[in-house]
């Protein structure tokens, strides 16, 4: 396809970020990467920048307008689950109703949609997951995403589609919302404070940069639907750690193993959880890289030496 014209929303977060750097890197593409704080900091992003609340319906109008994209990729979220819990009007009103006025202004203004949606949509009683498994959330968090997706379906957009991750680890510059796992661990550990890791979570981590490639590729192929766009590998967030401590030569010994309830009582979360990307490595050539080439890549992102070097 022609470069297209592409419009990210939420490009201050981890997600967003990924994929504003990974369409900026699209050769001919126009990018306007847009976020609710205006001070986007997306280091090395070529691209145009604005602020847009997704929540506004009028500047969401204008912005589809003014910018006339091709291809809206909506990043803006509210993706912390205890959060959702505690304000769940907010989380609805931003993750489900600005999604659906979004979808419905895309379809006025013949833009594609992208949504970043999430495992957490599954209940975690048989995971990994492929697309057609029936959904059945035990969040909030993951009601919303869910009644987003089935926001797109119903919409009268013939060209969109819905593109699941989990657990994306990445090197966001600025100030990020929140610290995904992998910095969150880095920190801890680097300074030497003992973690306590759930050993009852099943996960594909997802490197943010294998995922901003596999929502390209969607778009790229001009594909709709469902697609799981994640990390190859299943493994327990316990197990993680000890890859990511092994990987940023960090004391494996801090890290110990907990439950999910002990760490989070008030949200639960899906235990056997994780994606299976079958449908994105035939359809779309998706071939995210191993979990250690993505550690090693992250940590040359950050600036950490390779452990090797530093003895
Ligand atoms: N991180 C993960 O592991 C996964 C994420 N996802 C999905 O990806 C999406 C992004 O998540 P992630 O990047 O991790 O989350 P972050 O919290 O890192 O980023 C979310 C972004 O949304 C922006 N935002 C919030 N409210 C508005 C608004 N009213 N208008 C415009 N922007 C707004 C925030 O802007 P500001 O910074 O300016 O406040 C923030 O930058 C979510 O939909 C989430 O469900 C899915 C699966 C896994
Ligand atoms: C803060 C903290 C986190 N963790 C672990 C638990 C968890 O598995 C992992 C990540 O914690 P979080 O609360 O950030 O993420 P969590 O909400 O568990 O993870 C999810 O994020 C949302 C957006 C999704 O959609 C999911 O796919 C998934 O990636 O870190 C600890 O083990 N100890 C801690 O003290």
């Amino acid at each position: 396809m022609l470069p297209p014209r592409i419009l990210v929303t939420g490009a201050n977060g981890l997600v967003g970020q990924a994929l504003a750097r990974a369409a900026g890197r699209w050769r001919g593409a126009d990018v306007l990467a847009t976020g609710r704080r205006p001070a986007l900091a997306l280091g090395g992003f070529a691209g145009g920048t604005a602020a847009l609340d997704v929540t506004d319906a009028d500047a969401v109008e204008r912005a589809l307008q003014d910018f006339a994209p091709d291809v809206v990729l909506h990043a803006a979220g509210l993706a912390q689950v205890e959060a959702c819990e505690a304000d769940r009007e907010a989380c609805w009103a931003l993750n489900v109703e600005a999604t659906t006025a979004l979808a419905a202004a895309c379809h006025r203004h013949g833009a594609r949609l992208v949504l970043p949606s999430t495992d957490f949509v599954f209940d975690g009683e048989r995971g990994p997951y492929a697309e057609d498994a029936r959904p059945a959330p035990l969040t909030h968090y993951g009601r919303t995403k869910l009644a987003a997706e089935n926001a797109l379906k119903a919409s009268r957009l013939t060209r969109w589609a819905v593109a699941r991750t989990t657990l994306v680890f990445g090197a966001p510059t600025g100030p990020a919302p929140r610290l995904d796992f992998v910095r969150w661990l880095v920190r801890e550990l680097g300074a030497g404070r003992p973690v306590r890791v759930p050993s009852d979570q099943v996960r594909t981590p997802t490197y943010d940069e294998d995922f901003a490639d596999g929502v390209l590729r969607i778009v790229r192929f001009g594909k709709s639907g469902t697609f799981h766009v994640a990390g190859r590998e299943v493994l327990t967030t316990y197990a993680l750690a000890l890859r990511v401590a092994e990987a940023f030569g960090l004391d494996a010994g801090l890290v110990s193993p907990t439950t999910t309830t002990a760490l989070h009582p008030g949200a639960p979360r899906p235990l056997k959880a994780g994606l299976l990307i079958l449908r994105a490595e035939t359809e779309l050539g998706y071939r995210p890289r191993p979990l250690d080439a993505a550690l090693a890549d992250l940590r040359g992102r950050l600036g950490v030496p390779r452990p090797s070097a530093r003895r």
